[in-house]
């Protein structure tokens, strides 16, 4: 469990190379800045932002084997986790879905600062993106679990992975699911915090409510 910010700073660095890790370093005061123009993450959160935010992006990695196909990370907000893969991992193709300009034109600097040419920016609701299959999906804070699956289930396949982190409520939320959804997650606990959750999912999820423009 990382119980300190120079513990989550090595459990990065054991996730990353070293030029993975500058970039992460250099992506920090540039969050920082920004926070103080838009609110992105809580203020209090970047006292502890390589625990809050960096390695609670990172941990989503040892859940899935290594590139996936399209990580498709939805409500993308300051970045993360997308944004924290993407610097973590250029090669991998991530789609960042954020719907408020603001946001939209934040992400957009940050991957243009960085080259990451993989990463792409989906500047609309997630309803308005072309259905496409994701090899991964990623939402932290995004939406309660089931409208989340109904807004995203059909960027789904077989093979897709679903990492959803879900703070504390994680467990009881998949507990309200219907059953052909709870055997497809199980409950993992996060490495940043012993009382939060991440579902950690396989396939392609069919709730029945599918939502489309
Ligand atoms: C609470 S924030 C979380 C941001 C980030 N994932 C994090 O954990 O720091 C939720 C984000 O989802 C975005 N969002 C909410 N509904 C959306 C939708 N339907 N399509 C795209 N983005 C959406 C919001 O604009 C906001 O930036």
């Amino acid at each position: 469990m990382i119980d300190s910010e120079d513990s989550a700073r090595r459990f990065c660095a054991e996730r990353c190379d070293a030029e993975a890790m500058a970039r992460l370093e250099r992506f920090i005061p540039m969050l920082v800045e920004e926070n103080s123009r838009q609110n992105l993450v809580s203020k209090s959160s970047l006292d502890s932002v390589w625990t809050r935010h960096m390695a609670d992006s990172l941990q989503l990695l040892d859940h899935i084997p290594g590139d996936a196909g399209l990580w498709l990370d939805l409500g993308s907000g300051a970045g993360f986790p997308g944004l924290a893969i993407a610097l973590a991992r250029p090669d991998w193709s991530i789609m960042l879905v954020e719907s408020r300009k603001r946001r939209i034109e934040w992400l957009e600097r940050v991957c243009a600062e960085f080259d990451l040419e993989n990463c792409k920016v989906a500047g609309s609701r997630l309803e308005n993106v072309e259905t496409c299959p994701a090899g991964v999906i990623t939402a932290r804070a995004f939406a309660p679990l089931g409208k989340l699956l109904d807004l995203s289930s059909r960027f789904s396949t077989p093979s897709t992975a679903w990492l959803l982190p879900k703070g504390r409520s994680g467990a009881i939320e998949l507990s309200e699911q219907p059953a052909a959804i709870r055997s497809m997650f199980h409950v993992e606990q996060s490495a940043t915090d012993p009382t939060a959750a991440i579902l950690v999912g396989k396939g392609q999820v069919k709730t029945g409510r599918p939502q489309r423009p």
